[in-house]
């Protein structure tokens, strides 16, 4: 790795150990010197060796000058530094930064380093800041939406005692607002915030919190840009602002798959290092009303109907979608349909070809720059004109389109494990009637390391768009209903007395889009690539965590 060239380099004191302390525009590292000299002789850098430290910069959230009435970090009481001007620990500041925990969890650490000089322990501040200003990809102000009934009702005291600290201590200036009632925080963005005095906006809250601020958002930027949400052709315009989700609800799913964990101050010190994920989302129409979008799971049957089932039940908190699951599970529905879909083609993997979404992920970089080609030649949408529609009629259990992983702590690897972030596809997964037992197997395989495609009855698409049409909606049979003199509520009632002929009522699921239950069952979805970007970099492999400065080169 090429060598960066040293800014500072001191000797200075941590814990009353002398250390020689380097900072270049990429990493800050300190070597206890004593331990440095045992090992002469051996490479010191490069790994992580005893007595050696580094952090990059784009990593450190905050520096301050210690005041002189600071708590002793060794002992935890509170002190006077002595006044002694040989005393070589008389000046001190802090770097605050981030430390990998366990599970893709991020905590905010802290070292201290003392010195006798004071204009040393200034000229190391202002070098630091220096650094963390040039760091541009940073938000400086936020538009915070909290929703205080999410979850376990927990969203206002997770953000005031977790997160306002660590935005604070980053010098990230708010705004606030607590929601007071459902879609509070949906209209003000849509029709009233200033989002000129942003560089973000936060989401406190769980997935259906997200879904009303990524609909502000993206309507907002339709409305300006001319875009009319209610036709499927249009392309619709990429948002400007991030959005940041501190995890406060129920499933958590689009934190979790985005961050590897459901942990707010994990949440909170990637949106403080800027980072940014690209993100699909799914538009949902029903003829020419535009529906609602998605960037999770439109599932229809089985997660529609516990959906419709756990709303009841919303007093449970969490557990409801446990009760609902699984009185779900034993009534057993199936659904009859048909499900038409245009195929993903070039390098766009398969559903089940293990190669999982991770922080940098090659696909979604291609499926970037191809973006960019396309738009450049304006080709995209006669190209997807002469593909040909797959059609697939039938009798489900379920129908799960996932346009990401899905994975949340009930369901570690999630509903499709290789579905990427940001590729333009959703990963289109139809699972047959089959037995109860059958069908209990292959939802326990969402919560162990078994593939869950790998059953007769189970089959999966990685799509660009799809359509769904209910069997009592579909147009053949009411063509031939027609053609044969039957009409609207006599097209129906035919259908129930064939149905009451053979024991067996015909029925309809709900759709179920991001965790909101859609008004229509037939419906037109298409995935729009990269669409919004959150404050969030994917999941990180694990070896990161296991040797984290495996690149600290001074
Ligand atoms: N002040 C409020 N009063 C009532 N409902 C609200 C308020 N603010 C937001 N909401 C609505 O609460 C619903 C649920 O919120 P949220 O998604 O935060 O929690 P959850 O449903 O428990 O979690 P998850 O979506 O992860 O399962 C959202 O659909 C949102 O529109
Ligand atoms: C009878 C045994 C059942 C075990 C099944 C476990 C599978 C859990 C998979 C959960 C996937 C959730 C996908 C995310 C959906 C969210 O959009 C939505 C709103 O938060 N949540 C739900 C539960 O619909
Ligand atoms: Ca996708």
């Amino acid at each position: 790795m090429e060598k960066q060239s040293r800014l500072l380099c001191s000797e200075l004191c941590v814990q009353r150990r002398l250390y020689e302390v380097t900072l270049n525009c990429a990493i800050l590292a300190w070597k206890d010197i004593q331990i440095a000299k045992k090992h002469t002789g051996r490479a010191i850098y490069g790994a992580v060796k005893a007595g050696s430290y580094c952090v990059p910069v784009c990593e450190i959230i905050a520096v301050q000058e210690k005041d002189d009435d600071t708590p002793c970090k060794n002992t935890g009481k509170w002190q006077k530094v002595p006044q002694s001007p040989a005393d070589p620990c008389q000046h001190a500041f802090t770097v605050f930064y981030v430390e990998r925990t366990r599970q893709h969890c991020w905590w905010c650490s802290n070292v201290t380093f003392h010195c006798s000089d004071h204009s040393l322990c200034l000229l190391w501040v202002q070098t630091i800041r220096e650094q963390l200003a040039l760091l541009t990809n940073r938000p400086k102000s936020l538009l915070v939406y909290i929703n205080p009934y999410g979850g376990k009702q927990r969203g206002k005291q997770i953000y005031d005692h977790k997160v306002a600290p660590i935005f604070s201590r980053a010098s990230i200036s708010t705004d606030v607002i607590v929601t007071e009632r459902a879609n509070h925080a949906r209209d003000h963005l849509k029709t009233e915030a200033d989002l000129k005095k942003y560089d973000g906006v936060v989401c406190v809250g769980g997935d259906g919190m997200f879904s009303e601020i990524m609909h502000g958002l993206v309507s907002r930027t339709q409305q300006e840009a001319g875009v009319d949400e209610n036709s499927m052709e249009e392309t619709l315009m990429p948002c400007g602002l991030r959005i940041g989700i501190i995890p406060a609800g129920s499933t958590d799913c689009i934190c979790y798959a985005t961050v590897g964990s459901n942990d707010p101050v994990t949440s909170a010190l990637h949106i403080i290092v800027g980072d940014s994920q690209a993100m699909d989302i799914c538009s949902v129409h029903n003829e020419d009303r535009f529906l609602r979008y998605s960037v999770s799971l439109l599932g229809y049957g089985f997660y529609g109907d516990v959906l419709t089932d756990s709303e009841r039940k919303r007093w449970m908190g969490p557990a409801r979608y446990d009760i609902s699951g699984v009185k779900t599970f034993l009534s057993h529905r199936y659904y009859e349909g048909t499900v038409s879909f245009l195929p993903a083609e070039g390098n766009l993997g398969s559903p089940r070809d293990k190669m999982q979404c991770r922080t940098g992920c090659s696909v979604c970089r291609q499926s970037s720059s191809d973006k960019l080609v396309s738009k450049n030649e304006d080709s995209v949408s006669d190209a997807e004109c002469q593909d040909t529609w797959t059609v697939i009629r039938g009798k489900f259990l379920a129908i799960n389109a996932a346009s990401m992983s899905c994975a949340c702590p009930r369901s570690p690897k999630g509903l499709s494990p290789s579905a990427h972030l940001a590729d333009g596809t959703t990963d289109l997964i139809l699972v047959r009637k089959c037995s109860r037992l059958d069908f209990l197997r292959h939802l326990l395989r969402h919560t162990n390391k078994d593939d869950q495609f790998d059953h007769s009855f189970v089959e999966v698409y990685r799509v660009k768009q799809f359509r769904f049409t209910p069997r009592y909606q579909e147009c053949d049979s009411e063509v031939d209903l027609r053609e044969s003199g039957v009409t609207g509520k006599r097209f129906l009632s035919q259908i129930c007395r064939e149905h009451r002929a053979c024991g067996c009522m015909p029925s309809q699921s709900n759709w179920n889009c991001d965790g909101e239950i859609l008004p229509h069952t037939a419906i037109q979805v298409r995935v729009h690539c990269q669409l919004i970007k959150l404050f969030a970099r994917g999941i990180e492999e694990q070896q990161v965590f296991e040797d984290p400065y495996a690149h600290c080169a001074i």
